[in-house]
């Protein structure tokens, strides 16, 4: 997508105590290791999803895959020409994935939306992006009140891939290879709660084999959708 010139957001102390929370029990969990960046809050953690958790994930992808979709104003589909699903939170089997996912970050498990499987061809990709909501564009109002701005994403890869498919963070200097199971989490939002532009990251196009991921990003408030789901009410 285009890089807006217009700030994408404005300071938020509600969203800076998210950040700061997050990374301290990120900080103080023997499992993740924190990325060497000055300008992205990362870390990683290896072995994150047991081997017959990925397996299977990979299989529920498989089997309800169809194009990958964009929220920008600006991008087109050639910018995600991955395939992606929504991964049933009710569902026996995710909910506890996801329950897994939230209790590493500290974050209330309604704060995440709908987990998202990807799975990548050779040559398909995900170009450079923002996972925050450029607050100018048309889709914010509908974004804010549903939850408001994202906050962190987490992403584990769920195989081996032969060659390509890094995610990679030209801003931040990062470029993090697929290892089954790994667990990959940034902060998407600077210290001072403001959407952090040095976030723009890029799944690198697949050169051999096939990339299987799942994505979850948090917002700043529960998710709109996940209380109307749960509560029965219509969308
Ligand atoms: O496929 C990747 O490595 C990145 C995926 C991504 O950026 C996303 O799902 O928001
Ligand atoms: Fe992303």
């Amino acid at each position: 997508m285009a890089i807006s010139t217009q700030a994408p957001g404005r300071p938020s102390a509600d969203r800076a105590a998210i950040g700061s929370a997050v990374a301290a029990r990120l900080d103080a969990d023997p499992r993740m290791q924190r990325l060497p960046s000055a300008q992205v809050d990362a870390w990683r953690c290896p072995a994150f999803l047991d081997e017959a958790n990925c397996d299977w994930l990979v299989q529920v992808i498989d089997a309800n895959r169809r194009p990958s979709t964009l929220l920008s104003d600006r991008g087109t589909s050639a910018n995600r020409t991955s395939e992606s699903c929504d991964m049933d939170r009710n569902a026996p089997g995710i909910r506890e994935i996801d329950r897994f996912i939230a209790d590493a970050l500290g974050i209330d498990p309604d704060h995440g939306e709908t987990m998202q499987g990807q799975r990548y061809a050779p040559g398909q990709h995900f170009r450079t992006h923002h996972d925050y909501f450029h607050e100018g564009e048309s889709y914010w109002p509908r974004m804010q009140a549903s939850g408001g701005q994202r906050t962190w994403t987490a992403m584990i890869y769920l195989n081996e891939v032969e060659e390509g498919g890094a995610t990679w963070f030209p801003q931040g200097g990062l470029r993090v290879a697929p290892r089954k199971g790994l667990l990959l989490v940034w902060n998407n939002l600077a210290a001072d709660g403001s959407p952090n532009t040095a976030t723009l990251h890029e799944g690198m196009a697949v050169v051999e084999g096939t990339k299987y991921i799942v994505t979850k990003w948090f917002r700043e408030r529960p998710w709109a959708m996940a209380a109307r789901a749960a509560t029965g009410s219509p969308a």
